[in-house]
């Protein structure tokens, strides 16, 4: 049955379904939304869910497309959180697989890092403020740490055991091909605890966008750096998901649960982030090009009003 393309009230929430969770299942879906901005077309439409028991909506996107058609390097990032902000979301969990960089985080434990590392080659388009606009957003803290440990605190709802660990730093590789073991190595020394090929430019975009962003990350492997052990390969990725995407359908019910109650409403609104890409803009007015405006208009309607 093919659902409603519109959907009229403000969507707050969404989540970003990775590697494994192309879909979201066990919720009642209302709409498919397709959303076109000035940075082109998401990734896939976006499904606007209900939530059990007050029905309050929440959007879906898969991050790779509904079969995973883009590499990481390709994920229309610019697009998908434009479209989301468009719709009203100002927070975001985004779902991703990663790989464990300490013997202490098996396959099919949850992570909720705190921090990243930036190894992505500079080939991916990452800042909604360019060709005519210049803006320099705080990104000192990437993740939200009221949600993150909103997450850390639905530990209960996974199966077998597997916990949430929560504080750890995430390195973002360019890919698509995994880490040498020099590499996976290296990361270690710098402290890196996991590995994935996605939270950059999404988490970067989503902070200017004024968007709460947290990300809870999956193992799936080892990467590479146990000497006397085979590599990550994709057949592993994939089979530590099938138990993960179940884990993460439980875990989004129990967040869904809470997330909603209205002693969240100042997280599901945006406030801490309210007008910080605006304070963070160095373009004089009169210098700013009208590309730029009529793009950003879409984004912030109420920094750049119609002329
Ligand atoms: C299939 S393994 C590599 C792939 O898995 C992760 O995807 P996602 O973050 O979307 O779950 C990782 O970042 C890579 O894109
Ligand atoms: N070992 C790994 N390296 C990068 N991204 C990953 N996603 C899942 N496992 C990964």
């Amino acid at each position: 049955m093919s659902l409603p393309e519109t959907y009229d009230s403000p969507v707050h929430l969404a989540i970003i379904g990775g590697t494994g969770i192309s879909r979201l299942e066990g919720f009642k879906s209302v709409a498919s939304l397709t959303v076109s901005t000035p940075w082109g077309a998401t990734s896939s439409p976006i499904i606007i869910l209900e939530t059990p028991n007050n029905k309050k909506p929440v959007a879906f996107i898969a991050r790779h497309g509904v079969h995973h058609q883009y590499t990481p390097s390709e994920v229309p990032a610019r697009a998908n959180i434009a479209a989301l902000r468009s719709i009203g979301v100002r927070t975001i969990i985004a779902f991703s697989a990663v790989g464990s960089l300490r013997e202490d985080i098996p396959p099919r434990d949850f992570v909720v890092p705190n921090q990243i590392i930036d190894r992505t080659k500079g080939i991916r388009p990452s800042t909604f403020f360019e060709g005519g606009i210049v803006a320099h957003v705080g990104f000192s803290d990437p993740f939200d740490d009221k949600i993150g440990q909103i997450v850390k605190g639905c530990e209960w709802a996974l199966a077998g055991g597997a916990k949430i660990h929560d504080g750890k730093t995430l390195v973002c590789m360019e890919g698509p091909q995994f880490s040498t073991r020099a590499e996976s190595k290296m990361y270690r020394a710098w402290g890196g605890d996991i590995i994935n090929m996605s939270v950059i430019p999404e988490s970067k975009l989503a902070r200017e966008a004024e968007i709460h962003y947290t990300m809870v990350c999956m193992a799936t492997d080892y990467d590479c750096f146990r000497d006397n052990a085979p590599p990550v390969n994709v057949a592993e990725v994939m089979g530590h998901m099938k138990a993960n995407a179940l884990n993460a359908q439980h875990l989004i019910g129990a967040l869904l649960e809470e997330l909603v109650k209205d002693d969240h409403n100042d997280l599901l609104s945006g406030t801490a982030l309210n007008e910080s890409s605006k304070w963070a803009i160095c373009t004089s007015p009169d210098g700013i090009s009208n590309e730029a405006r009529t793009k950003l208009r879409f984004l912030f309607p109420d920094y750049f009003p119609d002329a």
